[in-house]
């Protein structure tokens, strides 16, 4: 059973496929204090939540059991990631559920700006029937300058053309071609200062993009611009934009995020004329709550069940048609990887990794993932090594990761290969996905083999000899070992052998030892697989 703590308000229904699932518990507490939380995340696998927990070091430090933390939600700013990715915790959130809502948010934002919405209604409802002072402005053949043309800025550059407005695009990925097919004008900063009428910022908040609009900006900004920001507090300089707006180059602002959440209560902008608020509303609709906690309960099952999952903010972005490529080999990988690193001796100092055949044409780096995994997790515990921290853990412990690819297939169509080079040996382990046969190791260092990768297995090297086989058979079967597969490689008779034993149980290492000490016998090794 999984317990997942839900510590932020989320939509029920959005999170029905988890509380309906018979191998998980969930707990809400919503409000928690650092310390409360610190005191109970212990005994939690996953936690969700939107953007008010504060996931810190420390949460996951006193998180021993956690394995991933959800976030109903696009920005992650308020989760640890670095310390997520040491400890190996899996981070997703759900970039595309509130994409349409946050923006409709910022259109409304930009009308009740250009209208004095709020401003008016507050003084209608105080009993004044005052028709001068709100006189407004049209959007319809007004510049719009969107900072930021991901999902949520391409959409308020849709909406913006409808309304009539001109629109400036900058972001550092957008070309030419996308600028054209979405009929904005690919700009730089400068251009949208110079000539925006209305500015909206749509990044993330990162030292790049922080003040990204600040006093220097405003000091030659055009006349009347109107600033909207329902990204993140910081994109724009707070005391600049007042001193702006004060000096009366700025018209207004409409902001949904602040630098400081919630903004202490003399924060200048609650009680300025000319700025409207909202408490980080972007993306409170029903439908969004409801689309991201559907987003990232499913992801977050996944997780949990050791399932192929995508959105992980920790670890790279996998193109959906590579990922189903991909995922049929992520259990063969791991498996290969962790087969090698039981029949090696000494500590890795390489895992080359070559893939043939179709996986040759794609992007492997994720399958690699599982396979450093593997690895890893022989000699760092399972516990304590997952594909989100496998990379980190290989680089601070300096083991050298290769990936190579060949289109010599061997005669298979896919073919994973592993050579593990320790400080004392190296080791080669191969692998294929047999069409309805599922995972086959197909060689051990020289020896072609065809052995399931499952359960215990015993693999000794010895010298291709008659009645060898007998002895290990008699001295297992003496001991209650039973033998349910066995494959024999070698390459030339009456040379060098290899034998993959598949057994019943566990072989205990006193009978290990007699086995090793049989007659024209080098070596033997107990491998574990899952
Ligand atoms: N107010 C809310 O409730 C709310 C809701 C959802 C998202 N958000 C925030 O809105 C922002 C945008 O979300 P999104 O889903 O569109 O993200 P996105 O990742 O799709 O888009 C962000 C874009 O910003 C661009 N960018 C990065 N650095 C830049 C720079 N220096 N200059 C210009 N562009 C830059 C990126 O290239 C990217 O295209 C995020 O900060 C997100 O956290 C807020
Ligand atoms: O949880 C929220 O309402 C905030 C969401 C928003 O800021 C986001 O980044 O997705």
């Amino acid at each position: 059973m999984f317990k997942v703590l839900v510590s932020d308000p989320i939509s029920d229904l959005g999170i029905s496929l988890l509380a309906e699932a018979s191998d998980i518990a969930i707990d809400k507490k919503t409000g928690l204090s650092e310390d409360e939380l610190a005191d109970i995340i212990g005994e939690y696998d996953a936690l969700l939540v939107r953007s008010q927990t504060r996931v810190t070091d420390r949460i996951m430090t006193a998180g021993k059991q956690l394995k991933v933390i959800g976030r109903a939600g696009v920005g992650v700013d308020n989760i640890d990631l670095d310390s997520a990715t040491k400890r190996g915790i899996i981070v997703i959130n759900a970039p595309d559920g509130n994409t349409i809502t946050t923006c409709e948010h910022t259109f409304a934002m930009m009308m009740a700006l250009a209208r004095h919405i709020p401003q008016a209604y507050m003084k209608t409802v105080g009993g004044v029937w005052d028709r001068k002072s709100f006189v407004g402005v049209e959007l319809r053949n007004k510049v719009l300058g969107v900072l930021g043309m991901g999902r949520i800025g391409s959409e308020v550059a849709a909406r913006a053309k409808a309304f009539g407005m001109t629109v400036y695009g900058y972001d550092p990925f957008l070309t030419e071609e996308r600028a054209e097919k979405l009929g904005v004008r690919l700009a730089s900063v400068d251009d949208i200062i110079r000539d925006a009428d209305f500015i909206t910022v749509h990044t993330p908040l990162t030292p790049e993009t922080r003040h990204m609009i600040g006093r220097e900006q405003f000091s030659r900004i055009k006349q009347g611009v109107r600033i909207v920001n329902c990204a993140r507090g910081g994109i724009i300089d707070e005391e600049a934009l007042v001193e702006a707006i004060d000096s009366g180059r700025v018209a207004g602002a409409a902001f949904d995020v602040f630098e400081e959440e919630p903004p202490a209560a003399d924060h200048p902008f609650l009680t300025h004329p000319k700025i409207i608020v909202t408490p980080h509303l972007g993306a409170s609709t029903v439908e969004a709550q409801e689309n991201v906690a559907i987003d990232v309960s499913e992801q977050l099952l996944h997780i949990l069940r050791g399932e192929a999952f995508k959105n992980a903010v920790n670890m790279p972005p996998v193109a959906a048609d590579v990922l189903s490529k991909l995922e049929p080999y992520f259990a063969l990988g791991k498996t290969l990887g962790s087969f090698a690193a039981q029949i090696a001796e000494g500590p890795v100092k390489e895992i080359a990794v070559t893939y043939s055949g179709d996986l040759a044409n794609v992007d492997t780096q994720p399958l690699t993932r599982y396979v450093v995994e593997g690895v890893l997790s022989h000699h760092l515990g399972s516990d304590h090594v997952n594909v989100v921290n496998a990379m980190h853990l290989a680089k601070s412990r300096e083991v050298k990761i290769v990936e190579t690819k060949t289109q010599s297939t061997k005669g298979f169509t896919n073919h994973v290969s592993i050579t593990l080079r320790t400080d004392k040996e190296e080791r080669y382990a191969a692998g294929t996905l047999l069409n309805g046969f599922g995972p086959r190791i197909t060689q051990v260092d020289k020896f072609p083999v065809d052995v399931e990768p499952h359960g215990h297995l015993l693999l000794i090297s010895h010298h291709d000899k008659p009645g060898i086989i007998g002895r290990i058979g008699t001295l297992l079967g003496n001991n209650d070992v039973n033998i349910a597969t066995m494959q024999v490689g070698r390459k030339v008779v009456g040379g060098a052998a290899i034998m993959v034993l598949g057994v019943d149980k566990g072989v205990p290492k006193d009978l290990l030892r007699d086995i090793i000490a049989l007659p024209d016998l080098n070596n033997a090794k107990v491998i574990h697989l899952n």
